[in-house]
């Protein structure tokens, strides 16, 4: 029996490496573009919480379950800005380079011992948009920022990201390698365990 659940992101560099983590899985998952769902307010304090109201909304609008991912890169230096608002860190029209612009001014001066960060990804599933127990997992991903971008694969921060064990980037590794080592792959990896605890013969929403 094929599941189908919402993938509640209208990030193309997420849906793009979710397709990948979900390729061998059982179950089908959709963006949630294919169902009219658009973006959720995210006003929550932290990555779980925003997590679950985008998970929420997209299961309400399309009534199928629904998983969401909320990241975002946390600068020691910075008191762990831009955190949970690393999407609208450069303000009204933020983009990838527009953000990672205003993270090189912010750490303009900032010597290379004191540049740690950290990727965040906290993944929600609810089965319903009122479902009173759902599946949260969070994850996280060392790293340091470069004063100059390099490399062209991933989004958002991944060139400002180097990875010591790699001696890269994020941007520069092979997608298998970040799909293997990033905050959204290890998070995606304890959904895996959880999701064979709870949902094994467990009918999705009666599909
Ligand atoms: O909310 P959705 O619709 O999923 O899309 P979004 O882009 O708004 O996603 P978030 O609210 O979770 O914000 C995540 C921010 O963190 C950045 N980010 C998250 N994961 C990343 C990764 O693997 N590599 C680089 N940047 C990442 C991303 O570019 C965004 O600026
Ligand atoms: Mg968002």
């Amino acid at each position: 029996m094929l599941k189908q659940i919402v993938l509640a992101s209208g990030n193309a560099g997420k849906l793009r490496e979710f397709s990948q983590l979900f390729n061998s899985w059982d179950i089908e998952v959709l963006p949630q573009s294919e169902f009219g769902v658009t973006d959720a307010e995210e006003t929550g304090l932290s990555f779980i919480e925003n997590a679950l109201i985008k998970a929420r909304h997209a299961s309400q609008v399309s009534g199928l379950p629904a998983l969401a991912d909320d990241s975002g890169l946390a600068v020691d230096a910075l008191g762990g800005a831009p955190g949970i608002y690393s999407a609208r860190y450069s303000g009204d029209g933020a983009t990838d380079k527009r953000n990672n612009i205003k993270l090189l001014e912010a750490l303009e001066g900032v010597e290379e011992i004191r540049r740690s960060a950290s990727f965040h990804c906290a993944l929600a599933f609810v089965r319903s948009f009122d479902d009173p127990v759902p599946l949260v997992c969070n994850a996280q991903w060392r790293g340091r920022i470069l004063s100059e971008p390099v490399g062209e694969q991933g989004f958002g921060y991944d060139p400002l990201f180097y990875v010591a064990s790699e001696g890269m980037t994020s941007a520069q590794l092979p997608r298998e390698v970040k799909n293997r080592l990033s905050h959204r792959a290890q998070a995606v990896a304890q959904f895996e365990v959880m999701w064979r605890e709870n949902m094994r013969g467990i009918d999705l929403a009666g599909q």
